[in-house]
């Protein structure tokens, strides 16, 4: 089966703060810490790892704190060949809520990333091009990078034909969208940023999706929080709502969707089984901290809740 390749710029150590009823402005106290490896491409990586792909990833990570990132790759089998650039990659901070069901996510800039090591990611992209079929490009953009870093990063693939999706936001993601990625996956919030006009409901989703998808993004995915996602190919659009689970941190949400997607279509899928496993994927990370899915029957069981409805 083709490799997948996943990209990540600023790579992140998630630091998640359980702290029950959290004010902003206030003095407020955790009751525990956990440090996860992060940042989006690192985790569509890891929660990919252990299938039958075989899984690489590239991308910059701060040479002075590589530890939990190695850690990973390592556990996972996860091929390393992220560049070392000066410095830490950042630290994000994560505040959860159990009591008031809130997550408030704090991400910081990144290590500036030099010339030299833009120049090495585009090569190295360049030969896991030829050897790989599938590439995931996800996350903000570091200082030293343009806004035009996904757009560049695209030809470079599909000169060899690869399948990429982009999960990005902001101008990183408008400038790639002349690309045409394959699939990308935007958040609502996301996808009316892009197209510079609020959206309402379901169905202003779905038809900003059915634009994005006319303008040769074969694969449009739109997530939405607790109401689940759309997506949208080849004229077909699906509503996928997730079955009521445990929330212990939404961190991750996204990037579990990102990977449950490409896993259906690895295995040859159609837009409902990408839909099934995306959000069941989607869901099942959602009770657990840092990339991790809970086993293959209770991601069965996930799947088999998953509520599909096409919309006309
Ligand atoms: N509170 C929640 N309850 C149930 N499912 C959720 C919840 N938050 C996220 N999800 C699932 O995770 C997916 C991705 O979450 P979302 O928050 O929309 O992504 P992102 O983190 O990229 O903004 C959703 O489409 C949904 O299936
Ligand atoms: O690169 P950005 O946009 O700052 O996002 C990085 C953050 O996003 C995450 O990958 C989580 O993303 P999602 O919740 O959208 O899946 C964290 O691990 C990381 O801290």
């Amino acid at each position: 089966m083709t490799g997948v390749v996943t990209v990540t710029l600023n790579a992140a150590v998630d630091q998640t703060l359980d702290v029950p009823g959290f004010t902003a402005g206030a003095v407020n106290r955790a009751l525990s810490e956990t440090r996860t490896a992060g940042g989006k491409g690192i985790n569509v990586a890891a929660f990919l790892s252990g299938g039958p792909a075989p899984v690489t990833a590239i991308g910059f990570l701060g040479a002075d704190n590589t530890a939990v990132f190695e850690t990973l790759f390592r556990d996972r089998r996860i091929a390393d060949r992220c560049l070392r650039v000066p410095g830490s990659s950042r630290t994000n901070v994560k505040v959860v809520d159990r009591e008031g069901g809130s997550v408030t996510d704090i991400n910081l800039p990144g290590p500036r990333i030099p010339d030299t090591a833009w120049r090495a990611l585009l090569d190295g992209l360049d030969e896991l091009g030829a050897l790989n079929g599938v590439f995931v490009l996800a996350g903000s953009v570091p200082a030293g990078l343009t806004d035009s870093a996904y757009a560049e990063i695209i030809p470079v693939l599909r000169r060899h034909g690869a399948f990429v999706t982009l999960d990005a936001s902001g101008a990183p993601l408008r400038h790639a969208m002349a690309a045409k990625p394959d699939m990308i996956k935007p958040n609502a919030h996301e996808l009316s940023e892009l197209l510079g006009r609020p959206l309402g409901g379901r169905d202003d989703v779905t038809a900003a999706a059915r634009e994005l998808a006319a303008q040769g993004v074969a694969l449009v995915v739109v997530s939405l929080g607790a109401d689940g996602a759309v997506f949208v190919e080849r004229g077909r659009a699906l509503h996928a709502q997730p079955p009521r689970v445990e929330v212990a941190s939404t961190v991750g949400a996204g990037d579990a969707m990102v990977a449950g997607v490409l896993a259906a279509r690895l295995a040859g899928g159609d837009l409902e089984d990408c839909a099934r496993r995306g959000t069941a994927y989607a869901a099942g990370t959602l009770s657990l901290l840092g990339p991790e899915l809970p086993p293959p029957p209770r991601i069965a069981e996930l799947m088999a809740g998953v509520r599909i409805e096409a919309i006309e």
